[in-house]
């Protein structure tokens, strides 16, 4: 260890008892990345469950009031050092392990079998080689972590192959061996659709060949290429800047988190995320390396984040463990006997509780992939289920996106309403924001003139700038050609205001300082929101909202077609999160649903972030949950499809302790042979796995 602390920078930003979020940086050459983050977060005394997302610099830790507190726990962070470099992880044990659960399974089962076949010389030495791993197992971990469920398990065995009780001993073996299979296999099949479905699916780039931008996908792209680079998408290369200025946020890469201008000869690292700008790349660095690291890493750290519930249960198991034991020594005090204080043994709960929940947690995951509805990992889910507000972003969420260009106000005589359509789109065809797209969609269907222009400026939530012919040209909001751009409006008022009336969104175009037009977009509310939201209140979301960059005027019309609780309108990225931050210290547990770059302050912010199919790569990045169609039903499908998990991980666990309690006690009694407590209690965990498999919500869905 060098000694030197981990994090550059630690501020939190927000805190309620229990839990803290906190903004960081990483000192540079640190190990960054997300899971290694998390991991060592986790081990700071008293942390419960850490959510780390790179994209907003943001670490969310829950801790256990009783162990620590928001001070001592942020000076624990700040003094982590810098460790060794971390051991290489073990290949994914995924095939290999299966397969051995496989075989163990088979094994016992042939043990079981030959308990009863084999004449009574073979069947302790057969019994004992099959017993044998488990037995091993259990005394390595007794003397690792003390007692658990596992050296129960083991002690059970044990002392029923010392009483000769084969049967008992093949047929507990058998069981524990039976429920392992599935848990694996489940839990194998459900992340590997995972791994599949969390691919980015953005794997176009662009690219200048001859001068033209042509759309390739990422694969295709090679050394030497011109990429063209466009704010809120991760960067696909490394390379150096050719031309365009942009700030990019490295700190995917560098840990760093203020964003870095990058100009003409910077050089830039695929896996970074553009904010701001456009810029064109030489690619020196292409191919999968450094991106599928990152993926694989995001991916591992989303299976692998414990729900509370996955804890709560795993903590019930063990403190359950002691009890068990104590029961056993008193049923063998009482009876004299070994054989109930080994079927007491067969009986502890832990399994059941083990298992269930993430088998739950992993079909529910799986069986929303299915459907549509990208879930990432069982915290998400469970975050999911806990949320009582939910807010939508206006374009392209609440409303198609899909929007329509319906009246070009000429107020310059040199320009015709057409001219005013194709001057707009000149500048914005690089940019893929729902109202950019619609203006250049528009001008194709006229005569679809060019006009010349220097690079073009994005300015997230405003607009675009350029240079056409010396002069400035900006298309953009009101507010960003009033207030930013100091251009006067009041000649319009009237047709303006009117406009605004219809319910329509307007870009304001100012060119050399002067109001030249207003364009008119009408975009349409989908189909099904209405219904969506009236969905999202049966399943106990007690208030919805909108949030929007858009004027008022629309967004009042639009709030009270759909019967909202409430909206803001004219916002910026920043006020979207702070908005959220002032609901969630409130009380509120918001689920946001946006697809913007604009949006992803607030997906980050918010209890839970969904992201639109359509939606800007760092939304469906920085989102707990990416739809995978552009259909805003998955919403309220995801919202029922965890509520539905929550209440059979609640229902599992009741049963779990219920009916083990039931066969525990009469064990202790000596009304149970150790073979009918491990039939029974077997019997009963698998049967709680099978219904903890019905989470899988894709029966309950319509079909597309
Ligand atoms: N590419 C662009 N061209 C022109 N104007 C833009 C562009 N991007 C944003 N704007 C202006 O900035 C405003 C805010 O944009 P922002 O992307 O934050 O939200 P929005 O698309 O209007 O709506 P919502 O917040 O509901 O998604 C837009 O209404 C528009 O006036
Ligand atoms: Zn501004």
């Amino acid at each position: 260890m060098n000694g030197l602390p981990w994090f550059l920078r630690l501020e939190p930003v927000h805190r309620v008892p229990g839990r803290i979020r906190l903004r960081y940086a990483c000192r540079p050459g640190t190990p960054a990345d997300e899971p290694t983050l998390r991991r060592i977060v986790e081990a700071v005394a008293g942390v419960t469950s850490v959510r780390v997302s790179r994209a907003a610099q943001s670490l969310a830790v829950r801790y256990d009031s009783a162990q620590t507190d928001a001070v001592v726990l942020c000076h624990a962070l700040a003094a982590l050092p810098i460790p060794e470099p971390a051991p290489p992880a073990p290949a994914a044990e995924g095939a290999a392990g299966e397969e051995n659960h496989g075989a163990t399974l088979a094994r016992s089962l042939a043990a079981l079998v030959g308990s009863f076949l084999l004449p009574m010389p073979l069947r302790l030495p057969l019994s004992l080689a099959v017993a044998m791993p488990m037995l091993r197992e259990g005394m390595a971990i007794h003397a690792r972590e003390g007692v658990n469920s596992h050296v129960l398990e083991a002690a059970a065995v044990a002392i029923s192959l010392a009483r000769k009780d084969f049967t008992a001993a093949n047929t507990t073996v058998f069981m524990l061996a039976l429920g392992e299979y599935m848990e694996e296999s489940i839990a194998r099949r459900s992340d590997a659709l995972l791994k599949r479905l969390l691919r980015p699916s953005s794997d176009q780039v662009w690219v200048l060949r001859d001068g033209v931008e042509i759309q390739v996908p990422a694969a295709a792209v090679a050394v030497g290429d011109s990429v063209v680079i466009g704010a809120g998408t991760v960067i696909p290369v490394d390379g150096t800047v050719l031309s365009g200025e942009a700030t990019v946020n490295e700190a995917a890469m560098t840990g760093e988190s203020a964003p870095v201008v990058k100009q003409r000869g910077s050089g830039v690292l695929s896996g970074t995320l553009m904010e701001e700008g456009r810029l064109v790349v030489y690619a020196e660095h292409v191919g999968s390396h450094t991106a599928a690291a990152r993926i694989a890493d995001y991916v591992e750290q989303s299976l692998t984040a414990k729900s509370e519930a996955q804890l709560d249960a795993a903590r019930l198991a063990d403190r359950l463990v002691p009890t068990v034991l104590k029961l056993a020594g008193g049923s063998f005090l009482m009876t004299g006997n070994w054989r109930s204080a080994a079927s007491v043994l067969q009986a502890d709960y832990s399994c059941a509780l083990k298992l269930a929940t993430p088998v739950a947690f992993k079909s529910a995951m799986y069986g929303a992939g299915k459907a549509g509805i990208l879930i990432k990992g069982a915290n998400a889910l469970e975050r999911l289920a806990q949320a009582d507000t939910v807010i939508f972003d206006k374009t392209g969420t609440l409303t198609t996106g899909d929007l329509q260009v319906t009246d070009s106000l000429a107020f310059d005589p040199s320009f015709s309403p057409d001219d005013l359509i194709c001057l707009a789109a000149s500048v914005e065809e690089h940019y893929f924001h729902p109202l950019a797209m619609a203006v250049v969609a528009a001008a194709r269907e006229t005569h679809n003139r060019h006009f010349d222009h220097q690079e073009v400026k994005f300015i997230v939530a405003h607009g675009v700038a350029s240079v056409i012919d010396g002069k400035r040209i900006v298309v953009g909001s009101r507010h960003f050609i009033e207030d930013d751009e100091g251009i006067d409006t009041t000649a319009h008022r009237d047709a303006i205001d009117g406009l605004h009336r219809d319910g329509k969104t307007l870009l304001f175009i100012g060119f050399g300082g002067v109001l030249v037009g207003v364009l008119a977009l009408k975009d349409t509310v989908r189909a099904a929101s209405a219904a969506t939201i009236a969905r999202l209140r049966r399943a106990g979301v007690k208030r919805v909202l909108m949030l929007t960059g858009d004027h008022r005027d629309r967004a009042a019309e639009l709030a009270a077609a759909l019967h909202l609780d409430g909206f803001h309108a004219d916002l910026l990225p920043a006020d979207k999160a702070r908005i959220i931050e002032d609901l969630s210290r409130g009380g509120a547990r918001i689920a946001f649903v946006g697809d913007g770059i604009n949006d992803a302050p607030a997906l980050a912010g918010a209890h839970v972030g969904i992201a639109m199919q359509k939606g800007a790569d760092i939304a469906r990045l920085t989102a707990d949950v990416a739809l995978l169609e552009d259909r805003i039903e998955r919403v309220a499908d995801a919202k029922e499809t965890a509520n539905a998990a929550m209440a059979l991980i609640a229902r599992n666990y009741h049963l779990t302790v219920g009916l083990n309690s039931a066969i525990l006690g009469a064990a202790a009694l000596g009304l149970l042979s150790p073979v009918g407590t491990a039939v029974l209690h077997n019997g009963t965990t698998i049967g709680i796995l099978l219904n903890a498999l019905r989470s899988a919500p894709s029966a309950a869905l319509p079909p597309p």
